[in-house]
């Protein structure tokens, strides 16, 4: 057997030997022995002493490589690793509030957040700068604080609306109280602890989240999980009556009955209800609402009604029974009002009596329309502006082209909501080439709003890229404020007036600050300005961004192959793919890898992502598709393809690879595919489909069986709706019959699995309730079965996006190492 090499340690030299072959040396002197072990123990080789046949000892070097670890490819993994963690570093700016300061500048202060690999948790800071006019109109000064601020054991932050104080929410993880912490600028004010008997966590998960101060800073209003119901008690003289609390030695808690989640990334988590805190004295209101089935979300405060305070917050209703919630705006959502409680010396005898009478009503403000979501009010207190995903609610997609909506607001005593709905950005369904595609939009700033109090400030896809859009809410009109003729995505974190800061990214291009204002140009045309902000982070990650500075993408148009099959224009249109490579091609074309987001209703933006442009620094050049279906493109295009997927989407992924090898600029022979969840659905009908396209492959939590995946996922109606189109919604049933299963398996890639060959490497996070790893695992042990090369990593602790630093840290580091392996 060949020996794998040499290598020294010290003064003593190993042989290197591959796994099973046992070297026979002599006994070692003491030293060098203890040496030896050192050593050993160092880079994980075994020592093994036994006895040989004549009584002396033998010891042995058994060379064994950790779990997983190839040792043809060890060597790669080494360099790789050491790469990644470069990227892996790189900070991502998540937030950004401004206020004035005393002296009339303003603020600015961002969160960031950057991976912290050893303790397998996102460290979480602030850091501030002061912003100042420079010389001239185009000039602006940012002056940092010197060192950020690292927020251990904070889930969130949220300033109050004159920015003089901070609510810093401490969510425990055990059974420990919620703690609330009110900061001023020199110190802490105030903290409280609150039991879980009045309520669990705070949601703070951007989507139930909802943490609002009222305009006086006295109170503070919030989405917290219900207290735990009590579960019955048990003893050894048997069940014993009524709800005890407490629980010890001589007894125990049984299960009570199963109740419903909302699935993914919501297990062990108790309903959403409402709280507000009187932060002077500490008490905290639970809202009971009439209809106590609701879990409430996304709370704000409203102008007041006469005298009357009113909170305004998002309802979704648990019928017919919970669904998987998280990437689906499906769920039929509305917008309530309900008067705000109060507090120990407002309440006076006369209100005391009224608020028994009217028990808290709840007003549904938005009954006309399927869904509601991201209120906010505007500056005047006239208008409620909100989002709608009600096409997603209408066809059952699990997201679509959302719409932006407004209602007045009732300003005297006699409370009546108005039943009128404006509709101010519609649903677009196909736009002319370059123009609006529609508004792809998950949520609104805290404070929207330009000085002018009727136009806000937004993000949303705009085909392959996120940009800046503002949105007149009187006239409805959209106007480009990031730079429109560009590929690069933009993303806005807040407004400073009527300045705005945002973050600048392209796939291999780090994120940058960007700070824009209204200029008027020599035409007297009023343009955005867009200047550059050097922020500490700049220096960061010099390694990553020399490697990756060669490195240029571009935003292609793929034509439709099959025009004829195509129901509405926009179906028929060109779709997009990104394609990234460097500068100097050279002779030789780069190994490829094709990337399929998932979904399929979203979208890959041309934003920063750290482990696309780890991989393109390796070597890779990268084609990233946004089939029909994704996000950005008008609602026409999005809805073609329910009812279709593992063909119209598969077809456009060959179409695309297609378009690159017919330019020039991909060797059919060096491709790979990569993709999570719908995405791994794609890869794996690929290689099952076009079983000599792809030398590798890698799945992240696939789609591969979804007659096994309707039964055990957290959104079974997704199942339907996909495989059936919009009919789905209405076939949907917990009872699938014999020939909706033989449907679901016909579109899935397990039918094809005979055809494979392609070496697979499979990511599967052992938590995912969205697609449970049993589809990865049976689809990987098909292939295994057949001889296939086949490597299956699996987190334990993992959810459907395996995101955990370390779990994505060893994800990516082995699908790349595995493509060095077939691509080479
Ligand atoms: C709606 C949904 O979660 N679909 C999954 C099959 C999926 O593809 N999820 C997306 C969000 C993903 O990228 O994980």
């Amino acid at each position: 057997m060949a020996l794998a090499g040499t290598y020294s340690i010290g003064r003593i030299n190993f042989l290197r030997l591959p796994l099973f072959v046992t070297a026979v040396t002599a006994p070692a002197p003491h030293s060098q022995s203890s040496q030896f072990l050192r050593a050993t123990c160092l880079f994980s080789r075994k020592l093994s002493t036994a006895l040989a046949m004549d009584g002396s000892k033998i010891s042995a070097v058994v060379e064994e490589f950790p779990s997983g670890i190839d040792p043809a490819t060890e060597e790669e993994y080494v360099e790789q690793s050491k790469l990644l963690e470069e990227f892996t570093k790189i900070p991502n700016f998540d937030k950004a509030w401004t206020f004035k300061s005393d002296s009339g500048d303003s603020v600015v202060t961002f969160s960031i957040s950057q991976a912290n690999l050893l303790a397998n948790k996102k460290r979480k800071y602030t850091l501030s700068a002061h912003i100042s006019n420079g010389n001239d109109d185009s000039e602006v000064n940012f002056k940092w604080t010197p060192f950020p601020v690292e927020m251990i054991g904070v889930s969130t932050i949220v300033p109050s609306p004159a920015g003089s104080k901070f609510l810093a929410v401490r969510n425990p993880e055990n059974d420990s109280p919620v703690q609330l912490e009110i900061w001023s600028a020199g110190q802490l004010e105030k903290e409280f602890h609150i039991p879980q008997s009045v309520h669990g966590s705070i949601y703070t998960d951007g989507w139930f989240e909802g943490i609002s101060w009222n305009s006086n800073e006295t109170y503070i209003a919030y989405i917290a999980e219900e207290p735990s119901p009590s579960k019955p008690t048990f003893t050894l003289s048997g069940y014993q009556k009524g709800c005890s609390t407490d629980k010890d030695s001589t007894n125990w808690k049984g299960q009570g009955d199963f109740k419903e989640e909302w699935g993914e990334a919501y297990a062990g988590k108790r309903q959403p209800a409402l709280f507000v805190i009187n932060i002077d004295s500490g008490e905290v209101k639970h809202v009971k609402i009439i209809e106590h089935s609701l879990s409430l979300g996304q709370v704000v405060w409203a102008p007041s009604i006469g005298e009357h305070q009113y909170l305004v917050f998002v309802g979704w209703s648990p019928e017919p029974r919970k669904l998987g919630m998280i990437y689906c705006y499906n769920r039929p959502c509305a917008l309530y009002a309900v008067k705000a409680p109060e507090f120990g010396s407002e309440v006076n005898e006369h209100k005391l009596k009224d608020e028994a009478k009217e028990d808290f009503p709840i007003y549904n403000l938005t009954q006309n329309i399927s869904s509601a979501f991201s209120p906010r009010f505007s500056p005047d207190g006239k208008s409620l502006v909100f989002l709608s995903a009600h096409s997603s609610v209408n066809t059952g997609a699990h997201c679509a082209t959302n719409s932006l909506h407004r209602i007045d607001w009732p300003r005297d005593e006699k409370l009546s909501f108005s039943e009128n709905i404006v509709d101010v950005v519609p649903v677009v369904h196909w736009a002319e080439d370059d123009l609006f595609p529609g508004l792809y939009s998950h949520g609104l700033l805290a404070n929207p709003w330009f000085s002018d109090g009727h136009t806000i400030i937004i993000t949303t896809i705009w085909r392959s890229r996120s940009a800046i859009v503002s949105i007149d809410i009187l006239s409805g009109e959209v106007s480009c404020v990031s730079p429109d003729h560009t590929d690069y995505s933009w993303n806005v974190l807040a407004l400073d007036g009527d300045n705005v800061i945002a973050v600048r990214s392209g796939p291999v291009t780090i994120p940058g600050l960007k700070y824009g204002f209204l200029i008027e140009t020599e035409t007297k045309d009023v343009v955005w300005n867009w200047v550059d902000v050097l922020n500490p982070m700049f220096n960061c990650s010099t390694k990553a961004r020399t490697l990756l500075s060669h490195i240029l993408f571009s935003i292609l148009k793929i034509p439709v192959k099959d025009v004829s099959n195509c129901v509405t224009k926009g179906a028929s249109e060109p779709f997009e793919a990104i394609f990234v490579s460097p500068f100097s091609k050279g002779n030789e074309l780069k190994p490829l890898i094709v990337n399929l987001h998932g979904g399929p209703h979203s979208t890959s933006t041309s934003s920063f992502s750290k482990s696309l442009a780890f991989l393109a620094a390796v070597g890779f050049n990268l084609l990233i598709v946004n089939y029909r279906g994704s996000l950005g493109f008008g609602e026409d295009a999005l809805q073609s393809l329910p009812g279709k997927i593992g063909s119209q989407d598969v077809n456009d992924v060959l179409a695309a690879l297609d378009h690159i090898i017919d330019q020039g600029l991909a060797n059919p022979a060096k491709v790979a595919v990569l993709g999570g969840s719908h995405g791994g659905f794609l890869t794996t009908h690929l290689i099952g489909q076009a079983p000599d396209r792809f030398v590798a492959a890698a799945a992240r939590n696939p789609v591969c069986n979804l007659a096994l995946m309707v039964g055990t996922s957290d959104i079974p109606d997704w199942c339907y709706v996909e495989c059936y189109g919009r009919e789905g919604k209405n076939y949907f049933t917990e009872a699938p019959s014999a020939e909706h299963l033989i449907h679901l398996y016909n579109m899935s890639p397990i039918r094809h699995v005979s055809n494979v060959k392609t070496p697979t490497i499979f990511l599967l996070g052992a938590k995912d309730l969205r697609v449970p790893f049993s589809n990865g695992l049976q689809f990987a042990r098909a292939l295994k079965e057949k001889g296939v090369d086949t490597k299956v990593i699996m987190f334990p602790d993992d959810k459907h996006p395996i995101d955990r630093p370390q779990s994505d840290f060893e994800s990516f580091l082995n699908i790349c190492v595995w493509f060095k392996k077939y691509l080479k």
